[in-house]
């Protein structure tokens, strides 16, 4: 039997812990060779327009991210080739100019709001994740993190929560819940859940089950 990566996809509304359990079976897998490609990192490139259109652009909406990329790059880290990552700017709204040299693993986690919105993604993950955590704890952490780590203000979180991350969440992103093999509640401090998902994909290797 030819010998192929497992692919992982851990989806979830923003601010569900979806980056909390990549971490989690992260820790677990690096010895073994894992590597982790974010949806964010896929954001279509902005450079051309000024900073005040970026501001306008829908950043939960299935059109703001150029998935042929994103697909592109998991085709080729199945066949254990390298890609170029592209790098994401959540200040400047745009990609970087510098791209992330990623060499292939047998471990491929494919992480973001809208990783099971794509059936042409779907279809070349082994495993698909669904983070489950509820809005309210979601916003109140999304309005933590993202004036720490994003340079906004609460009550620019608050209106674009309003005007299009609640929206998109509840048109986009919970109906893709329904592709989930697993769905986990909590994200990162579901030990259980991880602990489950860690022993499939130790099965997975060993066995070449599933693929
Ligand atoms: N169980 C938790 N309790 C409190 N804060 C959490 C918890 N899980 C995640 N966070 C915080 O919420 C924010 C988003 O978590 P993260 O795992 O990055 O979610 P996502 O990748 O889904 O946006 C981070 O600042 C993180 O520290
Ligand atoms: N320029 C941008 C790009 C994206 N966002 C928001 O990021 C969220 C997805 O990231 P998570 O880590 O929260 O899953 C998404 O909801 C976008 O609204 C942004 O604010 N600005």
């Amino acid at each position: 039997m030819t010998k192929r990566p497992v692919v992982i996809g851990i989806a979830g509304g923003s601010c569900s812990g979806k980056t909390s359990v990549t971490r989690a079976i992260y820790d677990v897998f690096r010895d073994h060779s894992v590597v982790v490609i974010e949806q964010d990192y896929y954001y279509k490139d902005q450079s051309h327009m000024t900073f005040d259109e970026r501001l306008l652009t829908n950043y939960d909406h299935p059109l703001a991210f150029d998935t042929d990329l994103l697909i592109e790059h998991v085709h080729s880290l199945i066949d254990y080739k390298a890609v170029k990552k592209p790098v994401y700017d959540y200040v400047q709204h745009t990609r970087s100019e510098e791209v992330i040299d990623v060499e292939p693993k047998d471990v491929i986690i494919v992480e973001g709001i809208l990783v099971l919105e794509d059936e042409r993604l779907r279809d070349l993950m082994d495993i698909k994740l669904f983070v489950d955590t509820d809005s309210d704890l979601r916003i109140i952490r999304r309005i933590q993190r993202d004036i720490k780590e994003r340079g906004r203000t609460a009550d620019s979180v608050i209106d674009q929560y309003l005007s299009a991350v609640r929206p998109m969440h509840n048109m986009f992103i919970e109906p893709t819940k329904r592709y989930a093999d697993v769905i986990i509640p909590e994200g990162g401090d579901n030990n259980v859940a991880i602990d489950l998902m860690v022993t499939k994909i130790k099965t997975i290797l060993e066995t070449g089950a599933n693929l």
